[in-house]
């Protein structure tokens, strides 16, 4: 699947927004993936996770195990784990920190990708990665669906994507006067809290 093609998916689901957003990292954004219009879709969602399951055997190999973080990455981790023939478990937020519960194990000699959604700064994607090193097995590689930093994440392993993107992200006090004058909505559930 090429990367437009991954582009018109977002496009086809009415996934792709125009606005004001506050993103995961606190970073405002004109532009948001709302990947739940595609993950809403199961036969669209296959299409896309086949695609990414199939680069990440490609890139790293056999896989034993997909972890992904909660909540964007649960839907996409457990589709691209199908794919490949592979577990998928996720880890969540306990006190604002990623951890693997739920027994979920990750153990010695188990081949691990992290799978999340998108990736934005890869602040997401380090906590995550973070969170699978407090277990045994060996973390061979990420991967996401699409990396909005274009390239220039660092996750501390190497992060394959279905494609790239480079869109504007700004600090909330550095806002463009076009965004500033839209109202800011924050679509993702880092803090929030019951
Ligand atoms: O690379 P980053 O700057 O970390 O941004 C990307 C992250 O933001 C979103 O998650 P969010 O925390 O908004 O919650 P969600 O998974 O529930 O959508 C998305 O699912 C990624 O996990
Ligand atoms: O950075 C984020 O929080 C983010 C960006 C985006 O386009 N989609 C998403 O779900 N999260
Ligand atoms: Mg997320």
């Amino acid at each position: 699947m090429t990367g437009d093609a991954i582009l018109d998916e977002f496009r086809d689901a009415g996934a792709l927004l125009e606005g004001h957003f506050i993103l995961s990292s606190g970073l405002r954004s004109p532009v948001f993936l709302q990947k739940m219009r595609i993950f809403e879709d199961p036969v669209r969602t296959e299409r896309v996770c086949g695609a990414l399951g199939k680069l990440i055997r490609e890139t790293f190999g056999e896989v034993d195990i997909v972890v992904s973080p909660a909540i964007g990455g649960i839907i996409p981790g457990y589709e691209t784990a199908r794919a490949l023939g592979c577990k998928a478990v996720f880890v969540e937020r306990e006190d604002g920190e990623f951890q693997l519960r739920r027994s979920f194990e990750i153990p010695e000699g188990a081949r691990v990708v992290m799978v999340e959604d998108i990736v934005t700064t890869g602040l997401s994607s380090r906590e995550c990665i973070a969170a699978i090193r407090k277990h045994p097995g060996t973390l061979v590689g990420a991967a996401c669906i699409v990396d909005r930093s274009n390239g220039k994440a660092d996750v501390g392993v190497p992060l394959i994507s279905l494609t790239k993107l480079d869109v504007p992200a700004y600090p909330a006090d550095q806002l463009p006067p076009e965004l500033a004058a839209i109202p800011a909505v924050k679509p993702g559930s880092r803090a929030i809290t019951a």
